[in-house]
């Protein structure tokens, strides 16, 4: 696996490799790689001749210092499992590399944005766009792989390829959990062993609430006795829990089965945020 530090590099080898008629698949993320990650690789490398990967923890989408501070960065032990998993290069860039002056431009996805991950931590989807673009740019990939944990960015990238005429193939990945339902994340490893223990939790609300979405109980019941178990638990802070179109991710009132809708939820445990969701198709 080559690993490359500078965005020139990158740039270089993803030419090469165009030229040779070689097919892109392309992994971003944030380091601190767990099987959610290396499935998004194993995937790619099953459809693609060159698997990039990119481990990069980008501060422009960060709204909170701490979460930043504290995201875990494990370069020797990502770059150690993505060889097996079959990434053929590995983007390890500082970030004055990815920024070498501040980026000016903004990203407005309008209502895609003003729920949720959007509404809850400002300019996130900015400093999403704003990388994922750069990363396109870079690493020319005939296909991009993304997984379903991240809901809402998932929708701001589909957007973004849109309206940016990116030419690739956005594949989507469903979530992978551990053994009790926890989706698998990151930032799990700075729960603490109380708040690992109630995790779980999290998505057994989502499930049963969309149980309850199918049975036909108004979205917005729904919401309000989602909410309230969480709030039970003392190691739990819930943030949002959105009934929502799983395409326009607007609230909705009532559920039409021929609609997909999606719930997302977030919390805190213990200074641990965590997302997850699942969709009612
Ligand atoms: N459990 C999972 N299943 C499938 N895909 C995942 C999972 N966790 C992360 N991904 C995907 O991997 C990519 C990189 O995500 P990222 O590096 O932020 O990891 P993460 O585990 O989501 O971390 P965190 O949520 O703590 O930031 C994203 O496309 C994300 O959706
Ligand atoms: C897509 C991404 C790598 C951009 O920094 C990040 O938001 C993530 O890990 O999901
Ligand atoms: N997985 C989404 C990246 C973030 O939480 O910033």
């Amino acid at each position: 696996m080559l690993i490359f530090t500078t965005a020139a590099e990158l740039r270089t080898y993803a030419e090469q490799a165009r030229a040779a008629g070689r097919r892109l698949g392309l992994v971003p993320t944030m380091g601190a790689l767990h099987e959610g990650h290396l499935q998004l690789v194993r995937a790619a490398a099953q459809y693609c001749d060159e698997v990039i990967a990119s481990v990069f923890v980008n501060p422009t989408q960060f709204n909170n210092p701490d979460d930043l501070r504290l995201y875990p960065r494990l370069p020797e032990q990502d770059a150690a499992a993505l060889v097996p998993a079959g990434c053929t290069a590995l983007f390890m860039p500082s970030v004055a590399e990815v920024y070498p002056q501040p980026a000016i431009l903004r990203f407005d996805f309008g209502p895609l944005e003003r729920v949720m991950e959007g509404a809850h931590r400002p300019g996130h989807f900015n400093g999403v766009a704003t990388v994922v673009s750069k990363l396109f740019h870079l690493a020319r990939p005939h296909a991009a792989y993304f997984g379903q944990k991240d809901f809402q960015q998932v929708a701001i990238v589909r957007q973004l390829i849109t309206d940016l005429s990116f030419d690739l193939e956005l594949v989507v990945f469903p979530t992978v959990r551990e053994a009790d339902g926890l989706a698998m994340s990151s930032r799990n490893a700075r729960l603490s062993p109380a708040a690992r223990a109630v995790a779980p939790l999290l998505y057994q609300v989502l499930q049963q609430a969309a149980a309850q979405v199918r049975l036909g109980v108004l979205p917005a019941e729904v919401q309000q006795q989602a909410l309230a178990i969480l709030a039970q638990v003392p190691e739990f802070t819930p943030e949002y829990l959105e009934v929502a179109d799983a395409q326009s991710l607007q609230p909705i009132t009532s559920y039409d089965a021929g609609r997909p809708v999606v719930l997302c939820v977030a919390a805190h445990l213990g200074g641990v945020r965590l997302i997850d969701n699942v969709v009612v198709a």
